[in-house]
């Protein structure tokens, strides 16, 4: 078992496995943006969480800020269209996410993101998904959710926190409508002690 992650008793001998999308609820937001959210969607989430952090090639990276380079306060792992999948549960998942949407999204996913939080120091600041068709065009971003749940918060544009998910293990949420270019979101820093976990991001072509 992966350390500082206490895996759930009764999932241990579970195969990973996305679940179905049928009980998924949406909730609207301003500016004709949404939020998609299904808690529990992956089965075997405990075998994934372990698979991933062991498997997954992570690495650090480092930007340049205002104030000079900085790390990226979490680990990254970035699967560009066409790239085989860390695990054969994560393209079924891409596969069903593609269809459910299909109608709506006029595109299928392609790209998988996957962040490593390591602790509770680890998060991602306040953004959008904003480079490239998310700027102009209504999309969507698909996060899977794998070991220690982080709260995901969204914002309107610079205003003040009006939404916030809970992302527990295997939980999915679904960013569509205009939420890239008119909602911020971000997974902030806690002081409390906070085991790892990672985000899986499925994107469709020319999001980031
Ligand atoms: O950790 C998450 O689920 C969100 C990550 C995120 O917003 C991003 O990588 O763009
Ligand atoms: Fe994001």
């Amino acid at each position: 078992m992966t350390p500082g992650f206490q895996a759930s008793l009764l999932d241990v001998a579970d195969e990973p496995a996305p679940g179905g999308l049928d009980a998924v609820a949406r909730r609207p937001l301003s500016h004709d943006a949404w939020v998609d959210h299904l808690p529990g969607w992956f089965e075997g989430a405990d075998e994934m969480f372990a698979h991933l952090v062991a498997e997954v090639p992570w690495h650090a990276e480092r930007r340049e800020m205002y104030d000079g380079v900085v790390d990226v306060p979490r680990l990254l792992c970035q699967y560009a269209a066409g790239d085989p999948l860390p695990h054969p549960a994560l393209e079924s998942a891409r596969a069903a996410l593609s269809a459910h949407y299909a109608d709506e999204l006029g595109e299928p996913f392609v790209t998988a993101g996957l962040c490593y939080y390591r602790d509770g120091r680890d998060s991602v600041a306040w953004h959008g998904d904003n480079i490239g068709r998310g700027r102009h065009h209504d999309t969507m971003v698909a996060i899977v959710s794998f070991g220690t749940p982080r709260r995901l918060t969204l914002r309107p544009l610079g205003g003040r926190t009006e939404a916030a998910y809970p992302l527990g293990h295997g939980d999915l949420v679904v960013m569509g409508g205009s939420c890239q270019r008119t909602w911020e979101h971000a997974v902030p820093k806690t002081a409390r002690p906070t085991g790892p976990r990672v985000s899986v991001q499925f994107r469709p072509r020319n999001v980031f």
